[in-house]
């Protein structure tokens, strides 16, 4: 069994990446410069009150711009007023108000973007379509329009214009959210029985976390510079001070006073400059954070040891009892419409049943339409794929039929998790990089099983033990990248079964593993099917995995069956032309019986060496 190899600190963990882009924010000067000044500025302004004794609306008819100096540290103003006072005060405002826009712009352009960007479709071109309208307004020309119509009031502007900034969220989190929308770890989370809304904020979000706080200094400092140029014009409200007003005020003592101009022009200037700075600084200490994150892995330890350890008895296969099967998928089509009209059709009258405790194989050269059965099954076709015929019941109860694709979503939302459950292709791409490990077998127990997060806390370090990994307690902290590939899939495997489901589906489930670990996750998935009785239905184009795992099995070719047989039988004797071709392919043109050995259980896939594929079919046949 393989050991969390120690990794460095400069590689990918999230949980050393946030810490890692401090780090690495702290060692930009300029970053630093920009964070302290934003962090003076904004300390002294709120701490305004206690700073000054003045008022900043008070001035003295007998100390009309004076200079710097004295009891006034920064001089008054035309009115008398202390310059500093109304400086810090001014800013409360300024920045209150710069904070606003970017918050409306986030809490309308973000929610949009994740929607329009994981549905897709109508919902998308909807959002859009507003978007760009709202892009195409000239700011502006808007601004003074609602200067004119409702009064110079500084937070009803920044409302307005943080409505005009939304698409600018809306469009970098639609864009973020389409490249990882089809992400198999998001398919993971769907099929482990998270709402749409849990996977968006949970899984889908963390992926636009940091955009969004880039843009959000950008916005901000965009925000504070129109509504002091707006104010500067004399569109701002005399009686509140902003350091818009008090440009506006000191342009018109600019001969007998310009240093009124300087000192609100310094504090826009210093913190729309820091905004930037800092915006840029945390972009490049993200992007050199996921340099770190491609840098190669450590190497793996050899593997030992095997998996399992027998504690449940297993149990034993049904018999013909007249009950419905668990699964049972009649008259299956799949198409992809074309341009012109036309439907590409990849599975075409697929008919197969899988019941409780058995073991379905399913095999067919790449392109046989495999993915696309179990997918349908799933429920996690593209929405691109229309299902134009057949229909798939789940214990007798119809799960999917042809034409109802709101109802078939609903039912197979119920199902997913507890009812079916599934085992992916490529374990690393399927755990979320975001979340540990044992966050993410811990959600869907919570969520699906209703368990207490302690619980689920202990259930899934069981599970993690029961998958044979050697350290569960380390296992369950690390991150994704901490842990091998075949580690990974393991998790997988203990996720897949943490709600108990009744039928597991596995797609090509050793595909991505080098060999050894093929024949620990093959010996661990036929452990766990026969102790929890599940059905299983196994994704492969190796028949060395289906003589070793199925008990029957379904041979698939241009998205149709075309024999379907117990596996001795089926082995033995193939009917089929291509079933025959295909196991002759596989076998590389060697005659099955004569193959076997004893001894060894599984073999790479594609490949049956005589010294490599031992045992698995002598003990079938
Ligand atoms: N989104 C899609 N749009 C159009 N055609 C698709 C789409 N996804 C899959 N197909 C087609 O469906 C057919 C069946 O694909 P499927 O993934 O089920 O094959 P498979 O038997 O699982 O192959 P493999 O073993 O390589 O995974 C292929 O011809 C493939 O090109």
């Amino acid at each position: 069994m393989t050991q969390i190899p120690s990794l460095p600190a400069a590689t990918t963990a999230v949980a050393v990446k946030r810490s890692g882009t401090v780090k690495r924010l702290a060692a930009n000067p300029l970053a630093v410069i920009a964070a302290l000044v934003l962090a003076v500025v904004v300390l002294a302004c709120v701490a305004a009150p206690l700073l000054t004794p003045f008022d900043p609306n008070t001035g003295s008819l007998g100390s009309v711009l004076q200079k710097p100096g004295g009891e006034h540290l920064l001089g008054t103003d035309s009115a008398g007023r202390d310059v500093l006072t109304r400086l810090l005060f001014a800013g409360r405002t300024t920045l209150a108000a710069g904070l606003l826009a970017a918050v409306v712009a986030i809490a309308i352009g973000t929610p949009a973007g994740i929607a329009a960007g994981y549905y897709g479709g109508r919902l998308d071109g909807a959002f859009s379509w507003i978007a760009n309208m709202l892009m195409s307004l000239p700011g502006i020309i808007v601004l003074l329009a609602v200067r004119a119509a409702l009064g110079p009031n500084v937070w009803l502007s920044m409302i307005v214009f943080g409505v005009l900034l939304a698409p600018a969220f809306f469009r970098l989190t639609r864009t973020a959210v389409q490249s990882v929308r089809n992400e198999l770890y998001v398919d993971a989370a769907r099929v482990s029985g998270l709402s749409d809304g849990r996977i968006m904020t949970r899984h889908v979000f963390s992926v636009v976390r940091a955009p969004i706080i880039i843009q959000t200094a950008m916005v901000a400092g965009i925000a504070i510079a129109i509504q002091s140029v707006l104010e500067f014009l004399g569109l701002g409200n005399p009686l509140v001070p902003t350091w818009g007003v008090m440009m506006s005020d000191a342009f018109r003592n600019v001969y007998l006073q310009p240093l009124l101009l300087v000192w609100p022009g310094i504090a826009i200037a210093s913190v729309t400059v820091s905004l930037a700075l800092l915006g840029n600084a945390l972009r490049d200490a993200l992007e050199d954070g996921q340099k770190a994150a491609k840098a190669p892995r450590q190497p793996r330890r050899p593997r030992t040891g095997r998996t399992g350890t027998g504690v449940l008895p297993a149990v034993a296969h049904p018999t013909d009892t007249g009950q419905p099967h668990l699964l049972t998928v009649s008259g299956l089509r799949v198409g992809y419409p074309q341009h012109g009209g036309t439907v590409k059709t990849v599975v075409e009258n697929v008919t197969l049943h899988v019941d409780a405790g058995e073991v379905l194989g399913i095999v067919g050269e790449s392109g046989s339409g495999k993915t696309q059965t179990a997918f349908s099954i799933l429920g996690l076709l593209p929405e691109t794929a229309r299902i134009t015929a057949g229909t798939i019941t789940f214990d007798g109860e119809p799960l999917l039929v042809a034409g109802e694709d709101a109802r078939n979503r609903a039912r197979i939302a119920k199902l997913r998790g507890r009812g079916i459950a599934y085992i992916p292709q490529e374990p690393m791409s399927n755990l979320d990089p975001s979340f540990t490990v044992g966050h993410q077998l811990v959600r869907p127990m919570v969520k699906v099983m209703g368990l207490s997060r302690s619980q689920a806390r202990a259930r899934a370090l069981e599970l993690l033990a029961l998958v044979g990994i050697v350290d569960p307690q380390r296992t369950f902290e690390a991150y994704p990248h901490q842990i091998s590939g075949g580690m990974a899939q393991r998790v997988l495997i203990a996720g897949a079964v943490s709600c108990e489901p009744r039928l597991l589906i596995a797609d090509e489930p050793t595909t991505a593993l080098d060999v050894t670990v093929q024949a620990e996750v093959l010996d661990l998935l036929r452990d766990l099917q026969g102790r929890l009785g599940m059905g299983l239905v196994l994704v492969t184009h190796n028949f060395g995995v289906v003589s070793d795992l199925c008990d029957r099995v379904v041979v698939m070719r241009q998205g149709a069956l075309v024999e379907e047989g117990d596996v001795r039988s089926l082995l033995r004797s193939p009917q089929h032309p291509y079933t025959r071709q295909l196991l002759a392919a596989t076998l590389e043109g060697k005659e099955p019986m004569t193959l076997l050995t004893a001894g060894a259980t599984a073999v790479p896939t594609g490949v049956m060496p005589a010294a490599a594929a031992p045992g698995t079919l002598e003990g079938r046949l």
